[in-house]
């Protein structure tokens, strides 16, 4: 006879011993899906843009399947979005991931000697090793001296789908707190530089304190500001926009970053602060510097060219050569988030997830009633204001308008959701005739799925043994 709920309830609350973000799961040995299984799955999948967006979801199994206590809201949640809660079946045995720092690859053995446990290799993805989730390196010296990253496989999927190369320039627009801006930077060396943007003051704050942790920040700047807005192109794009000798008293020239702000910026984020509190809420929030990097190019910049807007015609050259845009979800992809509720109580479902769901924008609300499995939505029906109104529609848009003719963008979420991706994308695409879905190469070694999209890609928990995520790569061609 199957357990009943609150036993299983029960059992799952034994496991869940620490709330933050250190889930203590018996780890069982890993049951993962062979190689070969996740390309025949994807090759099974159409390659048409108008495919059928039941593809990489098997509606056929009942909830029950998942063997998790999922709360009646959370169960309804995914019938809605068309998701099987099977994905989330066997979520114990989903190891934790780490990355580790490159050039510490001698120190293998001392990490492993620390944490306790083999450091299994993620035979594909670099530098990636799983460890069984019950292992907490939070506390660890290896952890601590920034030897090792707590980062799921998935994320790091995402980060290697951008394919970043020496000397690019990379925006990051939903940054923090910073696993993938990390990443990015590792994988950049002292080439290039980092624009990290995020809506949340408190979050990029952790991010910059990161930064500083593994030693990255050289050639990365950090912005408060909104991605849906933000509208400055890499340091030196624009050609009147020289560096300056800093060794005059000129207040307008950037020096040396110090966690001691100056007199000026004090007066300036007095000013902004003025500004925002009397700012229609319209009104797109000024970027506020929070951190640069020696080498990001800002040390010598002018104070006002740095903050002067870039036309189009300024970035279709000279704009970001790699954008990601990791926007704000549901999180509903997220075993770890879910298992979260666990500690937080599943009454606060309802708040965390489904209304944060009801709060984002109309569109992609009105998507997820209109869309059918079919994928001949009525998304054409949804008006100009309410497409607006979409935040991850508008996070993707800028962030692709900041892109330059031939670069390439990341769009991920770890929502499993339709609405909030394939629904985002297909939006996208009817809007931006520049911008041309990529393949990702590096996908043809994933654990993943492909997505309701030809290209697109999804990790979900049962098939990859990572945390749910959702990849599109775009590219922008010149027109
Ligand atoms: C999924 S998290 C990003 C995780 C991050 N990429 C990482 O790897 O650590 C989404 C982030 O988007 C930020 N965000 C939400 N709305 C935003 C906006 N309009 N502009 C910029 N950032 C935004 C949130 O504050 C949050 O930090």
């Amino acid at each position: 006879m199957a357990p009943s709920k609150n036993l299983l309830k029960l059992r799952m609350k034994k496991r869940f011993v620490n709330p933050k973000n250190e889930e203590v799961w018996k780890g069982r040995d890993m049951d993962r899906v062979p190689g070969e299984a996740g390309k025949a799955q994807e090759r099974r999948c159409g390659v048409s843009l108008g495919m059928d967006l039941k593809a990489g979801f098997d509606l056929s199994q009942e909830n029950s399947v998942s063997g998790l206590p999922l709360p009646d809201a959370f169960v309804e949640f995914l019938k809605e979005n068309g998701l099987d809660s099977s994905a989330y079946a066997g979520a114990e045995t989903i190891p934790r991931y780490i990355r580790l720092k490159p050039g510490c690859e001698s120190q293998l053995m001392d990490i492993e000697t620390e944490l306790d446990c083999k450091l299994e290799k993620v035979d594909w993805l670099p530098n990636f090793f799983s460890i069984p989730s019950h292992i907490q390196i939070a506390s660890t010296n290896a952890y601590r001296s920034g030897k090792i990253y707590g980062m799921d496989a998935a994320s790091g999927a995402a980060v290697m789908a951008l394919d970043v190369t020496f000397g690019d320039h990379v925006l990051d627009l939903c940054c923090a707190p910073g696993a993938k801006l990390c990443m990015l930077a590792d994988l950049l060396g002292n080439s290039g530089s980092i624009t990290g943007v995020d809506v949340a003051q408190h979050r990029l704050a952790a991010c910059r304190t990161m930064l500083q942790k593994y030693k990255l920040g050289d050639q990365c700047r950090l912005f408060v500001a909104d991605g849906t807005t933000f509208s400055l192109v890499p340091v030196g794009s624009h050609t009147d926009m020289k560096l300056c000798s800093i060794d005059g008293q000129d207040m307008d020239i950037f020096r040396e970053w110090t966690s001691k702000r100056s007199w000026k910026d004090r007066k300036d984020a007095a000013k902004k602060k003025v500004g925002t509190s009397t700012q229609a809420s319209e009104e797109p929030l000024e970027p506020e510097l929070i951190f640069y990097g020696r080498d990001s190019g800002v040390v010598g910049a002018q104070r006002t060219k740095l903050f002067r807007m870039a036309d189009d015609n300024v970035i279709s050259t000279s704009g970001y050569d790699k954008v990601i845009v990791d926007a704000e979800c549901t999180h509903d992809g997220s075993v770890k988030h879910i298992q979260k509720f666990e500690y937080w109580g599943w009454s606060t479902f309802q708040r965390r997830v489904l209304d944060a769901k009801r709060t984002q924008n109309l569109t992609c609300l009105q998507w997820s009633m209109t869309l059918d499995w079919t994928g001949q939505s009525s998304y054409g029906t949804a008006s100009s204001e309410n497409r607006q109104q979409s935040k991850k529609l508008a996070l993707l848009t800028n962030g692709f308008r900041l892109l330059k003719v031939g670069g390439s963008l990341v769009y991920s979420t770890c929502s499993l959701t339709v609405s909030q991706n394939e629904g985002v994308i297909k939006l996208f695409l009817s809007t931006n005739p520049s911008a041309e879905l990529m393949k990702i190469d590096a996908a043809d070694k994933w654990r993943c799925r492909c997505g309701g999209i030809a290209r697109t890609v999804r990790f979900d928990p049962k098939t990859s043994q990572t945390s749910g995520l959702f990849i599109a790569k775009f590219t922008k061609l010149a027109c």
